[in-house]
This record gives structure tokens, sequence and C-alpha cells, in this order.
């Protein structure tokens, strides 16, 4: 494996640099699961409630893209700290933020406990955002591995509904590398039974690597 993240990228990418940002998205996205779930408050409490919500969006004054801080093209090992991207961002509101450990032996692990905001059919986790997840650790294992590819099929098998509330861990490896075409897989399993496995056939890039 390459060099380790901690050594190199933590000054430039940690979160602890930058604690308003992390605050500031981690209460949002406790609002956020507020606004989708609560029964408790009532339609005219909630009317005001937007209201205040528009005066405080006006003051942070909002951009046209996430903040981010520039991509390691790797190789890099450790857990991946991530800023502004919405699967591991911790400036992403929308990111659970996953958190995800490139170890040494080349394969990635990671844990996150879905946020109802991602419920679907039968009180479930929704299909798109496991798939979601899947793509995101497998492209970002390869990035790990030194490899900047796009994913250009990802096939999702679902074996069993996703529980939410749970903790889901998810692994991914490389299965096969031919030429441009890198072949890698992934699985999230909940409570010790697999739910979904999943294959990505990504293409890596022919110039330099993308940030
Ligand atoms: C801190 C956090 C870190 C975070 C780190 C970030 C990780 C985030 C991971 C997220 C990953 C994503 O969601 S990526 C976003 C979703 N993906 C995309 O938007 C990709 C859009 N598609 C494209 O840009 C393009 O079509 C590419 C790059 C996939 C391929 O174009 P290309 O480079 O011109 O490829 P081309 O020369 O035509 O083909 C090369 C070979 O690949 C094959 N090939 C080409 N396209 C495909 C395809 N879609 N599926 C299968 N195979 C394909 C061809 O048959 C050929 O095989 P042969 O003839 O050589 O045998």
């Amino acid at each position: 494996m390459g060099q380790d993240w901690t050594q190199l990228e933590r000054a430039l990418f940690d979160p602890a640099g930058h604690p308003g940002r992390v605050a500031v998205a981690e209460a949002v996205r406790e609002l956020m699961r507020a606004v989708a779930t609560t029964t408790a408050a009532t339609d005219d409490e909630l009317g005001e409630v937007a209201g205040r919500l528009r005066q405080i969006t006006a003051g942070i004054v909002a951009g046209d893209r996430c903040v981010r801080y520039p991509l390691p093209t790797g190789p890099f090992s450790g857990r991946v700290l991530g800023s502004g991207d919405p699967v591991f961002g911790m400036f992403n509101p929308v990111a659970g933020p996953l958190v995800v450990t490139i170890e040494p032996d080349g394969t990635a692990a990671g844990v996150l406990t879905p946020s109802p905001l991602f419920e679907g059919p039968g009180g479930a986790v929704h299909g798109g955002y496991t798939a979601f997840l899947v793509d995101a650790v497998m492209g970002t294992l390869l990035r790990a591995l030194g490899i900047s590819a796009l994913t250009g099929t990802l096939s999702v098998r679902y074996l069993a509904l996703t529980p939410l509330a749970r903790p889901l861990h998810l692994s991914a490896w490389v299965e096969s590398t031919d030429g441009r075409k890198v072949t890698a897989a992934a699985r999230i399993t909940v409570d010790g039974r697999p739910t979904v496995t999943a294959t990505g056939l990504f293409i890596a890039a022919a110039g330099p690597a993308q940030g």
C-alpha cells in the first residue's frame, strides 16, 4: 500500500480544522431528520419554522458547488476523510457521513447507520441509496489504490430488505483488472447477514487523474 493518509493529508483534510463547517452540517442533518419524521409539530408551527430557516439560509449565502478539498490521487490507506462529497463528506448534510477505512490488504471497510431520510419500501432502506453507498465505496477504494476511474456499469443484487436504524457494514475489494477496465465488488451486511451485493465495472481515466 501507499503512504498513510494520516501522515500526508490530515493537515489539509482533517475536519478538525473546520469545526464550524462540520458543526453546521451536523446540525442540518439533525434538522432534516426532524423535519422528515416529526409528528409532534403542527403545520402552523412548521410554517413558522420555514420562515426562520429561510432567514438563516440567506445569511449563509449558497454557492453553486459543495466545498470540498482536493482528493489525493492515491495510493493512500487508513480512514477516508471526506469533506464535501455526498457519502463521506463531513461538510455535506446529505452525507451519512459514511466512515470508511482502507485496509492494509487493499480492501475497504465501512459502517453507517442510515437515516430515516433514506427510507424505501417496507420501512427498509431505499435500494437506490444502498446502490449509492456501494458505488461510492468501490470508487473510493480504487482511488485509494491509485486508480482514478469512473463507474461504467453498476450491478446490484438485493438479497433481502436492508433495515433502517441498524449499522450497515460495507466492504469492497477488487476482483480483476483488464487494461483500463477494473471490476470491483462490494457487500452490505447487517447483523452478520448480507443484504446487498454489487459489482462495479470501472473505467480508468485514459489521461491524468481528475480530482
Ligand atoms: C474522500 C472521498 C473520496 C471519494 C472518491 C470518489 C469516489 C466516488 C465514486 C463514485 C463513482 C461514480 O459515481 S462515477 C459517476 C458515474 N459514472 C459516470 O458518470 C461515467 C460516465 N461515462 C463516461 O464518462 C464514459 O463513458 C466512461 C469514462 C465510463 C468510458 O468512456 P471512455 O473513457 O471513452 O471509454 P472507451 O475508451 O469508450 O472504452 C474503454 C473500454 O471500456 C469499455 N466501456 C466503456 N464504457 C463502458 C461502460 N459504461 N460499461 C462497461 N464498459 C464500458 C469499452 O467497451 C472499452 O472496452 P475495450 O474495448 O477496451 O474492451
